[in-house]
């Protein structure tokens, strides 16, 4: 795979100072315990076990070969060590390549394998002989979409293939024409570019959209999203991918994309079984602090997400956790791209444990490693009731594809409890309360759980 229009960004070297190195010592018991994750092989284990249960979403009955993928995308695939379709995977991908090409609503669980199936759909349509844009691909964080180029350039390695950012900050200079076979991006940049000329739509046949609930809700990216699929060729297939697809939003997914293949979950298929949901009743903002704070000190917890509400929320915990030696990092919209890039990769390589962020980064990151996700605030959407599709996506950047992971809500008053309780009542999943005062006992339930 070519990939002529991809610069990756150079690290910000602010952001390094504010690393700090080591975790502090502050353990005031002696209960400094190990949540690290499963190892390689009991995940491969487990995964073995659970693509030969009908009832997992990881279940298939099909191999690869029988997916209707060509030898060199099968390659990809197989040097990515996947073994064996997921659900999806198994369902979407005859959908998505047959002929004529069909319009398709995907939904499935988070960590299922959505990625590959859209990726797999764009490298399959394209023709590498014409150097011309065939595929787009929108997300709704850079992040994201710089994830998804990275399945798209894994998977179609041995392709010749070329993919292109549009994102802010590191696309073509002014004027100049992007060429590349399939462009990712964000929907205010890839739109700019069409508008612009420097990107032609006229011979795209594929246009994705990851979490596309997101991307086509008035509330979320709708308009800009809408705009540029009416920019699109007519002939051209559209493809919808969620793990979460409300019904207000299922219809007007059917009207963006036309007479498509669906495939749905029910209410109840939605929440994932390897993530255990747990609370801890605190007494005010500051007792949450305290808390958390606790949590780190006394608990030595692979990797993972905390998720507040404003960013300057992640900031400031993320300023005095710091200050207190702990290795945090923050990221959120107000951060320019590059030190977006920064932040994320350093998380991603493992230098950084916590990462304290907002719903930019609720939907779709797949970092393996995370075992605890934190709902710091508990998601509200904007009107301030709870948000439940956010709070499925959220607790989804743990528990990919069959691994087990924790979530913990804070809660500190009649309200934000509230906000949870609509929430377990949305999902018909009991959330567990654990002590904010015996980390011996909160040691032992998280063990167990992971
Ligand atoms: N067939 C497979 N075999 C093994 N691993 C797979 C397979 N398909 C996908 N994966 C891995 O599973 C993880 C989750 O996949 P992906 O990120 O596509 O999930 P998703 O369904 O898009 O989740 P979300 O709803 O959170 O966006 C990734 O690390 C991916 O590499």
């Amino acid at each position: 795979m070519t990939d002529t229009a991809v610069n990756e960004p150079a690290a910000s070297t602010e952001a390094v100072d504010n690393l700090a190195e080591d975790v502090a010592k502050v353990s005031t018991r002696d209960v400094q315990s190990n949540l690290a994750p499963d190892t390689e092989h009991e995940v491969e284990v487990k995964l073995a076990d659970m693509q030969a249960d009908p009832n997992s979403p990881l279940y298939s009955v099909k191999s690869f070969e029988e997916l209707n993928l060509n030898e060199t995308l099968l390659k990809g695939i197989y040097d990515m060590k996947f073994t064996k379709p997921s659900k999806i995977q198994e369902r979407a991908l005859p959908l998505l390549l047959s002929e004529p090409p069909k319009n398709m609503i995907g939904q499935s669980q988070s960590g299922t394998g959505k990625t590959a199936a859209f990726a797999l759909t764009m490298l399959s349509r394209i023709d590498t002989s014409l150097q011309a844009t065939q595929a787009i691909c929108l997300a709704p964080a850079r992040e994201l979409a710089r994830q998804i180029m990275d399945v798209v350039k894994e998977m179609g390695k041995f392709t010749e293939a070329t993919a292109a950012y549009a994102l802010p900050g590191e696309s073509a200079l002014p004027g100049s024409k992007i060429t590349a076979q399939i462009i990712i991006g964000t929907p205010g940049k890839v739109g700019d570019l069409i508008k612009k000329g420097q990107i032609n739509p006229s011979k795209v046949k594929v246009f994705v959209l990851d979490e596309a609930d997101n991307m086509i809700d008035q509330q979320g990216l709708g308009d800009q999203s809408i705009r540029i699929r009416n920019m699109m060729p007519k002939s051209c297939q559209i493809v919808l991918f969620s793990a979460t697809f409300l019904d207000r939003v299922k219809q007007f997914a059917t009207r963006f994309a036309p007479n498509a293949n669906q495939i749905s979950l029910k209410q109840e298929e939605l929440s994932v079984d390897g993530i255990k949901q747990f609370y801890m009743d605190c007494n005010s903002e500051e007792h949450k602090y305290e808390v958390l704070v606790l949590l780190y000190s006394l608990l030595t917890i692979g990797q993972s997400i905390i998720f507040v509400k404003r960013r300057d929320t992640a900031d400031e915990i993320a300023r005095r956790m710091t200050s207190e030696g702990h290795a945090v990092i923050s990221l959120h919209g107000k951060q320019e791209p590059a030190e977006r890039d920064f932040v994320i990769d350093s998380f991603r390589s493992g230098k950084s444990k916590v990462l304290i962020t907002t719903n930019v980064l609720a939907r779709g990151i797949d970092i393996l490693q995370v075992n605890l996700v934190i709902n710091y605030d508990m998601p509200l959407d904007a009107y301030n009731n709870p948000d439940p599709e956010t709070y499925l996506h959220r607790i989804g950047r743990t528990g990919r594809f069959g691994r087990t992971g924790v979530s913990i809500n804070f809660v500190h008053d009649k309200i934000s409890w509230g906000h949870m309780h609509a929430i377990e009542q949305f999902f018909g999943r009991s959330i567990t309360r654990v002590p904010t005062d015996d980390f011996e006992e909160v040691e032992a339930i998280l063990r167990k759980a992971l």
